[in-house]
């Protein structure tokens, strides 16, 4: 019988697990990454491993063989595999919501799954449901079956959304770029910010335009205005274009049927999903309908597909060989033991050029998190600031603070051996700028060899001082590197499921709720009072004298 989940408390410094891993860093420090790859060659042998089509190095962390057997000591003791057990088995683990956690369930193989109940609902076949009529529309679309009011075939899908509504299908169309219909052209619309719409409704044509609303409550201010404005924008700029004539060209996905319809959404052309599904973990849901559309059901099969696989080695690799749980303690270690504040995240493949932006809100709004699931306040540090960009592009901006700046940031290298383009040359030029940047940050630079490399060029004695301490790396640096070996829909499928586990491993660890987000809530209430403040009659404000004189500033320009 299913063992239900033990609820969530908070990591305490005073666990056996976590101060035997304190007192093994204190030992560790002694040893410097160039020294443990000098002293053992099979290093990237033990620190490697490869799942669901990918390949994950972690060998250049200041790990040994005891740190990972304490590291997954400590997991063990936080029952990671019980609370693992629990997600994938339904349970409601989100527990602050009094909802089950279930973005595994929607990309579980058609044939193969039993019914899963949750509130007296088999998800499974809901989830079916609504993959079928994906299947139909996202194949109208594309085959030019469904068209525009007056027959003119759709050209261009906008997707209104923000957050999981938003940063999951914009990066995976980036991402699947190669895959797209060569006739559709996908934008993305989120910010409030007038200007991300107006970009968008001015490169379109409305006769061609479909716009898809994605968000799970339909209530979220900046996209239930950019939609709105979507539809007034449409009623007036289609030639000859009546109220029924939306129906062709807007859509919705949402979870909540009664707000879709009053937006005047026809039910035949809302795309459910369920409570269940967190705004973040939603790409895998009717939320991917914009990549579905982009690059073909089949291909988004292929996704859920690849995901599908990592969700498999996560369920069933031992602690020691899984792959997001060895990613997560490698954080944990960095993060709470060897006191990094960030994590950068750096694609080697252009196309993942949104990548870092989308596990911000996967990790930062998962686990940025100050208390436990029981309340009780965390004495230690949780997530890390996330954040990245592509190389080689980094290397030209921050990568010289990584180098050599007084903060220790690891970083994610990610990479794909083969290119998905043709061109000649290139795809090396990439690979090796990504292998040098890990070792540099490994081995560094010493006193002794950046001395005997100026002595070598002929330098003066006086000069080489004077430079001496500016062109030192101090090394020891910490890295992984993930390679796949192409970005392909289930390559990223498996990437992402990676990061989620990751994710979910982490916040078991430290206690909290992964799948909660009041933190957002506070900001939400006072913008929706303060806009009253600047366009409506509320002037009675009583903010603190910062908040009121810049509400007065601005209202007095909005009115001239
Ligand atoms: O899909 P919705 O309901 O519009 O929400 C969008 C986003 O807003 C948040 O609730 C945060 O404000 C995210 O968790 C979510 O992804």
């Amino acid at each position: 019988m299913q063992r239900a989940a033990p609820n969530l408390t908070a990591l305490q410094s005073t666990s056996a697990a976590f101060q035997a891993l304190q007192k093994h860093h204190a030992t560790t420090t002694k040893h410097t990454l160039r020294d443990l790859f000098a002293t053992d060659d099979g290093r990237f042998g033990e620190f490697s491993l490869e799942a669901a089509g990918l390949f994950l190095d972690y060998a250049k962390n200041t790990i040994t063989t005891e740190t990972m057997a304490l590291l997954c000591r400590l997991a063990r003791e936080r029952n990671v595999e019980i609370q693992r057990d629990a997600m994938f088995a339904g349970e409601k683990i989100n527990t602050t919501e009094h909802r089950a956690v279930l973005h595994t369930a929607l990309r579980a193989p058609l044939k193969s799954t039993n019914p899963l109940i949750v509130d007296g609902q088999n998800v499974h076949a809901d989830i079916h449901e609504v993959l079928q009529q994906m299947h139909a529309f996202t194949d109208a679309v594309r085959s030019e079956k469904w068209r525009g009011y007056n027959g003119k075939a759709i050209t261009d899908i906008v997707n209104i959304g923000i957050g999981g509504s938003d940063l999951g299908p914009k990066m995976v169309c980036q991402a699947l770029r190669p895959f797209e219909h060569a006739r559709l052209t996908m934008h993305f619309v989120s910010n409030v910010d007038g200007h991300d719409l107006d970009a968008v409704l001015s490169q379109t044509n409305p006769e061609t335009t479909l716009f898809v609303i994605a968000s799970k409550t339909f209530t979220t201010m900046e996209t239930m205005m950019n939609a709105q404005t979507a539809r007034s924008w449409f009623l007036q700029n289609a030639k000859g274009a009546k109220e029924s004539d939306l129906a062709q060209h807007f859509v919705a996905v949402s979870t909540n049927t009664q707000a879709v319809k009053a937006f005047g959404i026809h039910p035949e052309n809302m795309f459910p999903f369920w409570d269940w599904v967190g705004g973040r973990y939603s790409v895998w849901s009717s939320i991917g309908l914009a990549v579905a559309l982009a690059v073909g059901f089949e291909q988004f099969s292929e996704f859920l597909a690849g995901a599908h696989a990592m969700d498999e080695h996560f369920r069933q690799a031992p602690l020691e060989k899984n792959m997001p749980v060895i990613l997560a303690l490698i954080g944990i270690w960095q993060r709470n033991f060897c006191g990094s504040s960030s994590l950068s995240i750096a694609p080697y493949h252009q196309d993942l050029l949104n990548f870092a932006s989308y596990l911000q809100q996967l990790e930062m709004e998962s686990n940025g998190k100050q208390v436990a699931l029981d309340g009780e306040l965390l004495q230690i540090k949780t997530c890390p600031v996330i954040w990245g960009n592509v190389g080689t592009n980094g290397q030209h901006a921050y990568f010289q603070l990584l180098h050599q700046g007084t903060d220790i940031t690891p970083v994610d290298f990610i990479a794909a051996l083969h290119p998905s383009h043709t061109l000649p040359d290139h795809h090396a030029a990439l690979l090796a700028n990504c292998f040098a940047q890990s070792e540099a940050f490994m081995r560094g630079k010493t006193a002794d060899e950046v001395r005997a490399e100026m002595q070598a060029k002929g330098l003066a004695e006086t000069e080489i001082e004077a430079l001496l301490p500016h062109r030192i790396f101090p090394g020891n640096r910490p890295s992984n590197t993930i390679l796949m070996d192409k970005l392909t829909p289930a390559s990223l499928g498996a990437l992402i499921a990676l990061y989620e586990h990751k994710t979910f491993v982490q916040g078991v660890i430290w206690g909290v709720n992964s799948f909660d987000q009041w933190g957002v809530e506070l900001g939400k209430v006072l913008a929706t009072q303060i806009r009253d403040e600047l366009v409506g009659d509320n002037t009675n404000a009583h903010h603190d004298s910062s908040t009121n004189g810049l509400i007065a500033r601005a209202r007095a320009a909005l009115q001239k």
